[in-house]
């Protein structure tokens, strides 16, 4: 079995969960475990005196068996851009804030792996987006996939801008907002559920589109079907918009055209058998809560 390890800091929680981590697959045998250098690196400058030295990758392929992020929410968008279409499943241990998608908390790393070499585990195929400009952009030529959202905002300004959308070839209508959510389900929780969209489960078919801050008492979250094909076209009192894929960002002209699609692979997300994203929804949303209950 092989595995890739990823982190993005090498904190005392973070260090704390990579020794357990480190120990554990060290003691299995059949097991090689391989650091990303963006992390080892992290680590090098970090580690303490005889810390171990590890096999390092730069890149992962579908050789690699799982893929284990220590940080937070951010840190498995990070991971991700290394799995890309590559089918490896991806375990989050959260030594972050909320820890929405890295699930396994820092106490209970033992038993999460155990329970993934007995092959007890469920595997929840999470679908993600891609962007497509006209003009073509460099900033999209790698890592073009999201598996939060694709948003689209103001730059440089506190003028609102405006985002005429159509869904395949039909006109929609024209946002006048600070800027347009498109989510996956996975990003339901995230920021376009701050600007007032529904929460998805992660195995719907849909996509949400979240105007940001619209000023508009008719301009509402849309829930569309994942197949369809949206196309953006920003503009404003500014030449320049950004956009978002999850954390990474870009500037654009507003003379582009933006076309958003589901990418054609997922992301394989380990759920543990004891875990559910409604149990997430509950212990890390506090959702429905309720002094009453
Ligand atoms: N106002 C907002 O809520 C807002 C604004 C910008 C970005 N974001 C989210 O942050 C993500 C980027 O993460 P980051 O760590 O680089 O930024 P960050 O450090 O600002 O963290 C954003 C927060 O969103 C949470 N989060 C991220 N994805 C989530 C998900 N799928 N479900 C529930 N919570 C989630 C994280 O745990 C974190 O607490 C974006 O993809 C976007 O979804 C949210
Ligand atoms: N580039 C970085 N440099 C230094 N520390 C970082 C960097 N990125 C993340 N960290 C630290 O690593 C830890 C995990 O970060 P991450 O963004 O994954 O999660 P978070 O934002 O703290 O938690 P969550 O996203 O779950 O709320 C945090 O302590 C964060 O401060």
């Amino acid at each position: 079995m092989k595995i890739a390890i990823f982190g993005q800091a090498f904190n005392a929680q973070t260090q704390e969960a990579f020794v357990v981590i480190w120990h554990y697959l060290n003691n299995k045998k059949d097991v090689t475990v391989c650091i990303i250098s963006e992390f080892n690196n992290i680590i090098q400058e970090n580690k303490p005196h005889n810390f171990p030295d590890s096999q390092v990758t730069n890149t992962l392929d579908s050789s690699f068996n799982l893929l284990i992020s220590i940080g937070g929410d951010g840190t498995i968008l990070r991971a991700i851009t290394y799995v890309h279409d590559k089918n490896i499943p991806v375990i989050g241990v959260n030594t972050g804030r909320l820890g929405f998608l890295a699930t396994i908390q820092s106490q209970a790393i033992i038993p999460a792996l155990d329970a993934i070499f007995a092959n007890s585990y469920k595997i929840s195929e999470r679908h993600l987006l891609t962007i497509q400009t006209t003009p073509q952009n460099d900033a999209f030529n790698t890592l073009n996939f999201a598996l939060n959202e694709i948003a689209i905002s103001r730059k440089n300004t506190t003028s609102m801008i405006t985002v005429e959308t159509q869904l395949n070839n039909e006109y929609l209508t024209t946002y006048w907002s600070d800027g347009l959510i498109i989510s996956t389900p996975t990003g339901s929780t995230g920021y376009s559920l701050s600007c007032g969209g529904p929460v998805i489960t992660p195995d719907t078919n849909s996509l949400i589109i979240t105007p940001i801050a619209p000023h508009n008492l008719s301009a509402r979250p849309l829930v569309i079907k994942d197949t369809t094909t949206i196309q953006l076209k920003v503009d404003g009192r500014e030449d320049y918009f950004l956009v978002s894929l999850d954390s990474r960002i870009a500037t654009l002209s507003n003379d582009t055209i933006i076309t958003i699609k589901k990418a054609d692979f997922t992301i394989k997300m380990i759920e543990l058998l004891e875990e559910s994203f409604l149990d997430t929804l509950r212990k890390k949303l506090l959702w429905g809560e309720d002094k009453r209950n």
